[in-house]
Protein backbone atom coordinates (compact mmCIF):
# COMPACT_ATOMS: atom_id res chain seq x y z
CA UNK A 1 0.00 0.00 0.00
CA UNK A 2 2.55 2.35 1.05
CA UNK A 3 6.37 1.85 -0.63
CA UNK A 4 8.99 4.40 0.69
CA UNK A 5 11.99 4.02 -1.27
CA UNK A 6 15.36 6.22 -0.48
CA UNK A 7 13.65 8.87 1.43
CA UNK A 8 16.27 12.02 2.48
CA UNK A 9 14.73 14.81 3.97
CA UNK A 10 17.05 17.79 4.28
CA UNK A 11 15.87 21.04 5.52
CA UNK A 12 17.62 24.03 5.55
CA UNK A 13 17.90 25.35 9.03
CA UNK A 14 18.85 28.89 10.70
CA UNK A 15 22.23 27.29 11.34
CA UNK A 16 22.34 25.20 7.80
CA UNK A 17 21.49 22.23 6.67
CA UNK A 18 19.40 19.16 8.66
CA UNK A 19 19.52 16.15 7.42
CA UNK A 20 16.15 15.07 9.38
CA UNK A 21 15.78 11.60 7.20
CA UNK A 22 18.45 9.94 5.91
CA UNK A 23 17.60 7.15 3.17
CA UNK A 24 14.13 5.65 4.37
CA UNK A 25 12.81 2.33 2.89
CA UNK A 26 9.77 0.99 4.13
CA UNK A 27 7.01 -1.07 3.06
CA UNK A 28 3.76 -1.39 4.44
CA UNK A 29 0.82 -3.65 3.99
CA UNK A 30 -2.86 -2.96 2.78
CA UNK A 31 -4.67 -3.41 6.33
CA UNK A 32 -1.91 -3.15 8.28
CA UNK A 33 -1.45 -0.62 11.23
CA UNK A 34 1.87 0.06 11.18
CA UNK A 35 3.80 2.06 14.15
CA UNK A 36 6.53 4.36 13.82
CA UNK A 37 8.61 5.34 17.16
CA UNK A 38 11.57 7.52 17.99
CA UNK A 39 12.96 9.98 20.91
CA UNK A 40 11.77 13.72 20.06
CA UNK A 41 13.74 14.61 17.28
CA UNK A 42 14.17 11.42 15.61
CA UNK A 43 12.47 12.08 12.61
CA UNK A 44 8.55 11.00 13.43
CA UNK A 45 6.42 13.78 11.31
CA UNK A 46 8.68 14.39 8.70
CA UNK A 47 8.73 10.58 8.23
CA UNK A 48 4.95 10.83 8.36
CA UNK A 49 4.40 13.94 6.32
CA UNK A 50 6.18 12.76 3.69
CA UNK A 51 3.57 9.65 3.05
CA UNK A 52 1.29 12.13 2.17
CA UNK A 53 3.10 15.07 0.67
CA UNK A 54 3.07 17.49 3.42
CA UNK A 55 6.74 17.47 3.08
CA UNK A 56 7.80 16.91 -0.03
CA UNK A 57 11.25 14.41 0.15
CA UNK A 58 14.90 16.07 -0.98
CA UNK A 59 15.36 12.63 -2.57
CA UNK A 60 13.40 9.09 -3.01
CA UNK A 61 9.62 7.83 -3.96
CA UNK A 62 6.54 8.17 -2.13
CA UNK A 63 4.57 5.16 -3.60
CA UNK A 64 0.80 4.76 -2.64
CA UNK A 65 -1.44 2.66 -3.51
CA UNK A 66 0.81 2.37 -6.66
CA UNK A 67 1.55 5.91 -7.45
CA UNK A 68 4.80 8.02 -6.86
CA UNK A 69 3.46 11.07 -5.08
CA UNK A 70 6.26 13.16 -5.78
CA UNK A 71 5.89 12.32 -10.00
CA UNK A 72 1.92 13.83 -9.68
CA UNK A 73 0.94 17.19 -10.98
CA UNK A 74 -0.48 19.65 -8.47
CA UNK A 75 -4.67 18.49 -9.60
CA UNK A 76 -3.17 14.93 -9.30
CA UNK A 77 -1.69 15.55 -6.29
CA UNK A 78 -4.74 16.95 -4.70
CA UNK A 79 -6.71 13.38 -6.21
CA UNK A 80 -4.34 11.56 -5.06
CA UNK A 81 -4.44 12.77 -1.18
CA UNK A 82 -8.50 12.10 -0.66
CA UNK A 83 -6.83 8.74 -0.24
CA UNK A 84 -5.07 9.93 2.30
CA UNK A 85 -6.67 11.02 5.91
CA UNK A 86 -4.63 12.21 8.49
CA UNK A 87 -5.23 12.88 12.04
CA UNK A 88 -3.15 15.49 14.49
CA UNK A 89 -1.72 16.06 17.75
CA UNK A 90 -3.40 18.95 18.30
CA UNK A 91 -6.87 17.88 16.65
CA UNK A 92 -6.66 21.24 14.43
CA UNK A 93 -10.15 21.46 14.35
CA UNK A 94 -11.84 24.78 13.06
CA UNK A 95 -13.18 26.50 16.44
CA UNK A 96 -16.02 28.07 14.34
CA UNK A 97 -17.62 25.56 13.30
CA UNK A 98 -19.82 22.67 14.54
CA UNK A 99 -19.01 19.14 15.10
CA UNK A 100 -20.71 18.33 12.02
CA UNK A 101 -19.32 21.03 10.20
CA UNK A 102 -15.58 20.21 10.74
CA UNK A 103 -16.47 16.59 9.61
CA UNK A 104 -18.28 17.86 6.58
CA UNK A 105 -15.60 20.27 5.81
CA UNK A 106 -13.40 17.81 3.62
CA UNK A 107 -16.49 17.20 1.78
CA UNK A 108 -17.51 20.58 1.17
CA UNK A 109 -14.35 21.43 -0.49
CA UNK A 110 -14.45 19.17 -2.80
CA UNK A 111 -17.96 20.02 -3.91
CA UNK A 112 -20.05 17.56 -2.39
CA UNK A 113 -24.09 18.41 -2.26
CA UNK A 114 -25.74 19.19 1.01
CA UNK A 115 -27.83 16.20 1.07
CA UNK A 116 -25.17 13.29 -0.15
CA UNK A 117 -22.73 15.17 2.75
CA UNK A 118 -25.45 14.43 5.12
CA UNK A 119 -25.27 10.88 4.20
CA UNK A 120 -21.68 11.04 4.21
CA UNK A 121 -21.44 12.70 8.06
CA UNK A 122 -24.25 11.15 9.80
CA UNK A 123 -22.52 7.42 9.91
CA UNK A 124 -19.30 8.70 10.37
CA UNK A 125 -20.48 10.66 13.74
CA UNK A 126 -21.77 7.46 14.96
CA UNK A 127 -19.01 5.74 13.89
CA UNK A 128 -16.76 7.70 16.38
CA UNK A 129 -19.79 8.10 19.32
CA UNK A 130 -20.45 11.76 18.69
CA UNK A 131 -23.92 11.36 16.83
CA UNK A 132 -25.10 13.86 20.40
CA UNK A 133 -22.61 16.53 20.00
CA UNK A 134 -23.18 17.34 16.20
CA UNK A 135 -24.21 21.05 17.26
CA UNK A 136 -21.73 21.73 19.57
CA UNK A 137 -18.42 24.18 18.91
CA UNK A 138 -14.73 22.60 19.53
CA UNK A 139 -15.01 24.61 22.47
CA UNK A 140 -17.48 23.05 24.37
CA UNK A 141 -15.84 19.05 23.64
CA UNK A 142 -13.45 16.90 25.55
CA UNK A 143 -10.01 16.29 24.39
CA UNK A 144 -11.25 12.62 23.39
CA UNK A 145 -14.38 14.14 21.76
CA UNK A 146 -12.17 16.37 19.46
CA UNK A 147 -9.96 14.21 18.52
CA UNK A 148 -13.11 11.04 17.48
CA UNK A 149 -13.71 14.84 15.24
CA UNK A 150 -10.65 14.67 13.87
CA UNK A 151 -10.66 11.20 13.08
CA UNK A 152 -14.15 10.97 11.95
CA UNK A 153 -13.06 14.17 9.02
CA UNK A 154 -10.19 12.50 7.97
CA UNK A 155 -12.65 9.37 7.12
CA UNK A 156 -14.96 11.64 5.36
CA UNK A 157 -13.15 11.26 2.16
CA UNK A 158 -13.25 7.66 2.13
CA UNK A 159 -9.13 7.59 2.35
CA UNK A 160 -7.03 4.06 2.24
CA UNK A 161 -4.66 5.17 4.36
CA UNK A 162 -4.50 6.94 7.37
CA UNK A 163 -1.59 8.79 9.22
CA UNK A 164 -1.74 9.60 12.31
CA UNK A 165 0.97 12.13 14.07
CA UNK A 166 0.70 11.96 17.97
CA UNK A 167 -2.87 11.44 18.34
CA UNK A 168 -3.17 10.58 21.36
CA UNK A 169 0.06 12.63 22.81
CA UNK A 170 -2.48 15.43 24.17
CA UNK A 171 -4.59 12.54 25.84
CA UNK A 172 -4.68 11.20 29.38
CA UNK A 173 -4.02 7.31 29.40
CA UNK A 174 -7.74 6.44 29.80
CA UNK A 175 -8.54 8.23 26.57
CA UNK A 176 -5.57 7.34 24.91
CA UNK A 177 -7.07 3.54 25.42
CA UNK A 178 -10.33 4.62 24.13
CA UNK A 179 -9.13 6.04 20.61
CA UNK A 180 -6.45 3.49 20.21
CA UNK A 181 -9.25 1.34 20.33
CA UNK A 182 -11.45 3.56 17.88
CA UNK A 183 -8.42 3.42 15.39
CA UNK A 184 -7.92 -0.31 15.54
CA UNK A 185 -11.92 -0.43 15.37
CA UNK A 186 -11.41 1.86 11.80
CA UNK A 187 -8.68 -0.55 10.68
CA UNK A 188 -10.84 -3.84 11.05
CA UNK A 189 -14.27 -2.07 9.71
CA UNK A 190 -13.11 -0.06 7.34
CA UNK A 191 -9.69 -2.26 6.02
CA UNK A 192 -7.85 0.57 6.11
CA UNK A 193 -4.38 1.38 6.58
CA UNK A 194 -2.93 3.13 9.70
CA UNK A 195 0.46 4.58 10.14
CA UNK A 196 0.98 6.30 13.09
CA UNK A 197 4.03 7.73 14.76
CA UNK A 198 4.43 7.87 18.57
CA UNK A 199 7.21 8.32 20.72
CA UNK A 200 5.62 5.90 23.13
CA UNK A 201 5.65 2.44 23.49
CA UNK A 202 2.35 2.17 25.08
CA UNK A 203 0.77 2.64 22.04
CA UNK A 204 2.32 0.41 19.91
CA UNK A 205 1.68 -1.80 22.67
CA UNK A 206 -2.28 -1.68 22.31
CA UNK A 207 -2.62 -1.01 18.20
CA UNK A 208 0.43 -1.76 16.13
CA UNK A 209 1.32 -5.13 14.05
CA UNK A 210 4.40 -3.79 12.76
CA UNK A 211 6.86 -1.14 14.52
CA UNK A 212 9.73 0.59 12.91
CA UNK A 213 12.18 2.59 15.52
CA UNK A 214 13.54 5.80 14.10
CA UNK A 215 16.55 7.41 15.15
CA UNK A 216 18.65 10.56 14.24
CA UNK A 217 16.94 9.77 10.70
CA UNK A 218 17.23 6.52 9.95
CA UNK A 219 15.19 3.16 10.62
CA UNK A 220 17.49 0.97 13.04
CA UNK A 221 15.32 -1.78 13.93
CA UNK A 222 11.86 -2.74 12.37
CA UNK A 223 9.38 -5.87 12.94
CA UNK A 224 6.53 -7.55 14.47
CA UNK A 225 5.75 -6.05 17.23
CA UNK A 226 5.71 -9.20 19.62
CA UNK A 227 9.07 -10.01 17.99
CA UNK A 228 10.84 -6.57 18.85
CA UNK A 229 9.34 -6.72 22.19
CA UNK A 230 10.64 -10.37 22.98
CA UNK A 231 13.96 -9.50 20.61
CA UNK A 232 14.89 -5.66 21.15
CA UNK A 233 18.53 -5.61 19.48
CA UNK A 234 19.14 -1.49 19.47
CA UNK A 235 19.86 0.28 22.55
CA UNK A 236 17.36 2.89 21.29
CA UNK A 237 14.43 0.23 21.10
CA UNK A 238 15.54 -1.44 24.60
CA UNK A 239 14.89 2.21 26.37
CA UNK A 240 11.68 2.66 24.34
CA UNK A 241 10.59 -0.80 25.81
CA UNK A 242 11.65 0.06 29.33
CA UNK A 243 8.86 1.74 29.77
CA UNK A 244 6.73 -1.33 29.15
CA UNK A 245 8.83 -4.23 30.51
CA UNK A 246 12.18 -2.71 32.83
CA UNK A 247 15.03 -4.04 30.98
CA UNK A 248 17.29 -3.60 34.10
CA UNK A 249 16.20 -5.97 37.39
CA UNK A 250 15.46 -4.24 40.65
CA UNK A 251 18.16 -4.31 42.93
CA UNK A 252 16.02 -6.40 45.28
CA UNK A 253 16.29 -9.39 42.95
CA UNK A 254 20.34 -8.94 42.16
CA UNK A 255 20.40 -9.01 46.36
CA UNK A 256 18.42 -12.31 46.33
CA UNK A 257 20.21 -13.97 43.47
CA UNK A 258 23.75 -12.76 45.71
CA UNK A 259 22.11 -14.53 48.73
CA UNK A 260 21.35 -17.74 46.45
CA UNK A 261 24.34 -17.94 44.96
CA UNK A 262 25.92 -17.85 48.44
CA UNK A 263 23.98 -21.17 49.52
CA UNK A 264 24.70 -23.37 46.61
CA UNK A 265 25.31 -26.80 47.12
CA UNK A 266 28.89 -27.96 46.60
CA UNK A 267 29.24 -28.66 43.21
CA UNK A 268 26.29 -27.08 42.01
CA UNK A 269 26.67 -23.76 39.32
CA UNK A 270 23.41 -21.16 40.18
CA UNK A 271 22.62 -19.06 36.72
CA UNK A 272 20.32 -15.99 36.51
CA UNK A 273 18.00 -15.98 33.28
CA UNK A 274 15.96 -13.40 31.92
CA UNK A 275 13.20 -15.42 30.03
CA UNK A 276 10.60 -13.44 27.42
CA UNK A 277 8.33 -14.79 25.43
CA UNK A 278 4.84 -14.21 23.33
CA UNK A 279 2.46 -16.08 21.79
CA UNK A 280 0.61 -19.63 22.62
CA UNK A 281 2.44 -21.31 25.03
CA UNK A 282 2.43 -20.88 28.88
CA UNK A 283 5.18 -20.66 31.41
CA UNK A 284 3.90 -23.13 33.68
CA UNK A 285 4.11 -26.40 31.84
CA UNK A 286 7.87 -25.25 30.77
CA UNK A 287 9.09 -24.91 33.87
CA UNK A 288 7.70 -27.42 35.72
CA UNK A 289 9.33 -29.90 32.86
CA UNK A 290 12.86 -28.01 33.66
CA UNK A 291 11.90 -29.37 37.24
CA UNK A 292 11.17 -32.33 36.67
CA UNK A 293 12.92 -33.92 34.15
CA UNK A 294 16.01 -32.01 33.83
CA UNK A 295 16.20 -32.09 38.16
CA UNK A 296 17.23 -28.36 38.09
CA UNK A 297 16.04 -25.94 41.09
CA UNK A 298 14.66 -22.86 39.71
CA UNK A 299 13.68 -19.86 41.57
CA UNK A 300 11.16 -17.49 40.35
CA UNK A 301 11.87 -14.10 41.58
CA UNK A 302 10.79 -11.23 38.99
CA UNK A 303 7.80 -11.60 36.41
CA UNK A 304 5.51 -9.88 34.67
CA UNK A 305 2.96 -10.90 32.01
CA UNK A 306 1.00 -8.50 29.71
CA UNK A 307 -0.49 -9.05 26.81
CA UNK A 308 -0.05 -7.52 23.36
CA UNK A 309 -2.14 -7.86 20.07
CA UNK A 310 -4.55 -10.45 22.17
CA UNK A 311 -0.92 -12.64 22.24
CA UNK A 312 0.49 -13.01 25.59
CA UNK A 313 3.67 -11.56 26.55
CA UNK A 314 5.39 -12.40 29.54
CA UNK A 315 9.13 -11.66 30.90
CA UNK A 316 10.43 -13.83 33.91
CA UNK A 317 13.85 -14.00 36.06
CA UNK A 318 14.84 -17.13 37.20
CA UNK A 319 17.52 -18.45 39.18
CA UNK A 320 18.52 -21.41 37.83
CA UNK A 321 20.68 -24.08 40.25
CA UNK A 322 22.47 -27.54 39.41
CA UNK A 323 25.21 -29.00 37.18
CA UNK A 324 26.07 -26.28 34.78
CA UNK A 325 25.50 -29.71 32.02
CA UNK A 326 21.87 -29.35 33.65
CA UNK A 327 21.31 -25.77 33.44
CA UNK A 328 23.19 -25.66 29.65
CA UNK A 329 20.64 -28.33 28.82
CA UNK A 330 17.97 -26.22 30.47
CA UNK A 331 18.55 -23.11 28.26
CA UNK A 332 19.08 -25.08 25.60
CA UNK A 333 15.34 -26.38 26.15
CA UNK A 334 14.17 -23.39 26.56
CA UNK A 335 15.06 -21.78 23.55
CA UNK A 336 13.83 -24.58 21.72
CA UNK A 337 10.30 -24.20 23.31
CA UNK A 338 10.41 -20.16 21.60
CA UNK A 339 11.53 -18.72 24.52
CA UNK A 340 13.95 -15.56 24.31
CA UNK A 341 17.00 -16.50 27.06
CA UNK A 342 19.59 -13.88 28.53
CA UNK A 343 21.61 -15.20 31.03
CA UNK A 344 22.90 -12.45 33.08
CA UNK A 345 25.85 -12.55 35.45
CA UNK A 346 25.59 -10.63 38.10
CA UNK A 347 28.48 -9.08 40.31
CA UNK A 348 29.62 -8.02 43.84
N1 LIG B 1 11.10 23.02 9.05
C1 LIG B 1 12.25 22.63 9.60
N2 LIG B 1 13.39 23.34 9.40
C2 LIG B 1 14.56 22.94 9.92
N3 LIG B 1 14.71 21.83 10.67
C3 LIG B 1 13.63 21.08 10.92
C4 LIG B 1 12.34 21.44 10.41
N4 LIG B 1 11.44 20.52 10.82
C5 LIG B 1 12.14 19.61 11.56
N5 LIG B 1 13.45 19.95 11.61
C6 LIG B 1 14.50 19.18 12.29
O1 LIG B 1 14.51 17.88 11.75
C7 LIG B 1 14.72 16.89 12.78
C8 LIG B 1 13.55 15.92 12.81
O2 LIG B 1 12.39 16.62 13.21
P1 LIG B 1 10.95 15.92 13.35
O3 LIG B 1 9.98 16.98 13.75
O4 LIG B 1 10.68 15.15 12.13
O5 LIG B 1 11.22 14.92 14.56
P2 LIG B 1 10.19 14.19 15.51
O6 LIG B 1 10.76 12.83 15.74
O7 LIG B 1 8.83 14.27 14.94
O8 LIG B 1 10.29 15.05 16.82
P3 LIG B 1 9.14 15.44 17.89
O9 LIG B 1 8.69 14.15 18.52
O10 LIG B 1 9.87 16.31 18.87
O11 LIG B 1 8.06 16.14 17.14
C9 LIG B 1 14.93 17.68 14.05
O12 LIG B 1 16.31 17.85 14.23
C10 LIG B 1 14.25 19.01 13.78
O13 LIG B 1 14.85 20.03 14.54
Amino acid sequence: MIDLRGITQIYQGPQGPVEALRGIDLSIAPGEVFGIIGRSGAGKSSLVRVINLLNRPTRGAVVVAGRDLTQLNGEQLRAARRDIGMVFQHFNLLSSRTVYDNVALPLELAGMAPAAMRERVGPLLELVGLSHLADRYPAQISGGQKQRVGIARALASRPKVLLSDEATSALDPETTRSILDLLRQVNRELGLTVVLITHQMQVIKQIADRVAVIDAGQIVEMGPVLDVFTRPQQPITKSLIDEIVPQELPASVLARVRSLAARLAPGDSGQLLRLSYAGEQAYEPILSHLIRELGLDLSILHGQIDEIQEQTFGSLAVYASGSMARIGAAIDYLRAQGVVVQTVEVTG
